[in-house]
């Protein structure tokens, strides 16, 4: 149920870990644009750079990390309102922007709580901060929506958090998150510590919420078939980069990228036809030696000359012609786009420099 209208605009995003000579690049040339009302997956490996995005993107990215380049724009959802550039927020701006217009939900969110406050109090805190017109009596009404809306029973309001289960503090979080009714809800593996029957209910819920909501949701997380199932939208990232974008109908029945077929292939699918697992032979690559060209080449069944010397850039592929939404779809990968012609070798072009060389060699 996505309007069309992007809301978050990530253009040419890269983030370091270090400076200097020492520094590694954890995200290289992120283009990313979320739509409002849209929940968009982030899908790869341990390594890949979802986190380091989701932190760079909410100015989270602490030390050594650094952001070297490109840009963040969010548009507010008033007609005719200016974008705003997230990189340039001051401290100030950022604390009113975050919950407000943006609220994150991590992995293992549920162990944020504070233990010896109840859920009243942790859900009331954070609208006193950011709504201080708010009397009392209403903080307390908004709290019981906020936990009946994540289908939790208003009466567990005075419950201390050891006194629910991991997947009801992990609800509360959410309901935390949705406190202010913002814009963008980032969630990474937002139920990665919860079982399989939970992670789902929670999800649902969250879907569920954001048809009546309309929020944007990025959800971040290593299991595809979940993404698969929840996103309508799906990035895949391989050593810092976007490697393929496309619907998730689209990826699930035809993804491009080598890479996102081995993912599919990794994880059993929960609805149509079944897969055979193969998995994905080798490991990510480690960002202090990053393969040369396609950063997935020494990985790949089907590389080929261009491979090991060319970055592919991410873009439709050849011969889309958008009939089919096909123009939706972007991925960087030499199956797809004409590869560059070889670059003439010294023997081809200047024989009679070769010559030279190896007599030079030779002599
Ligand atoms: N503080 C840091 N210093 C140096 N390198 C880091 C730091 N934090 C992360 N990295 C590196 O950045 C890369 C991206 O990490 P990131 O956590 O963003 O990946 P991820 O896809 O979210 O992985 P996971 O699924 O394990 O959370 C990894 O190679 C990681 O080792």
């Amino acid at each position: 149920m996505t309007t069309g209208r992007p809301v978050l605009t990530i253009s040419g995003l890269n983030v370091d870990y270090g400076t200097g000579p020492g520094a590694v690049h954890a995200l290289r040339d992120i283009d990313l644009t979320l739509h409002r009302g849209e929940v968009l997956g982030l899908a790869g490996e341990s390594g890949s750079g979802k986190s380091t995005l989701a932190y760079a993107v909410t100015r989270l990215l602490s030390p050594p990390g650094v952001i070297t380049g490109g840009d963040v724009l969010y548009q507010p959802p008033q007609d005719g309102a200016a974008p705003v550039d997230l990189l340039a927020l001051t401290p100030q701006e950022l604390r009113a922007f975050r919950w407000q217009e943006l609220s994150i939900v991590f992995q293992g969110a549920m162990n944020s709580l504070n233990p010896v406050h109840t859920v009243h109090s942790q859900l009331t805190d954070v609208l006193r901060a950011h709504r201080p017109g708010m009397k009392s009596p209403e903080r307390t009404a908004r709290a019981e929506e906020l936990l009946t809306l994540v289908g939790i029973s208003r009466d567990r309001l005075g419950a201390f958090p050891h006194q629910l289960s991991g997947g009801m503090r992990q609800r509360v979080m959410i309901a935390m998150a949705l406190a202010l009714e913002p814009e963008i809800v980032i969630m990474d593996e937002p139920t990665t510590a919860l079982d399989v029957v939970m992670q789902r209910q929670i999800l649902r819920k969250l879907v569920a919420l954001r048809e009546e909501l309309g929020f944007s949701v990025v959800f971040i997380t290593h299991d595809i078939s979940l993404l698969i199932e929840f996103s309508d939208r799906i990035a895949i990232m391989y050593g810092g980069r976007i490697v393929e974008e496309a619907g998730a109908a689209e990826i699930y029945r035809d993804p491009r990228h080598p890479y996102s077929d081995g993912l599919l292939h990794s994880f059993p699918a929960l609805h149509g036809p079944r897969r055979e697992l193969t998995g994905i032979p080798g490991s990510p690559p480690h960002l202090t030696a990053m393969p040369t060209g396609c950063a997935f080449h020494p990985r790949c069944g089907k590389a080929f000359d261009p491979c090991a010397e060319h970055v592919p850039v991410l873009a439709a592929p050849d011969g889309a012609d958008g009939a089919d939404g096909a123009d939706e779809r972007t991925v960087a990968c030499w199956l797809h786009h004409a590869a560059p012609a070889p670059a003439p070798s010294v023997a081809d072009s200047a024989p009679e420099l070769a010559g030279d060389a190896s007599a030079a060699r030779s002599g």
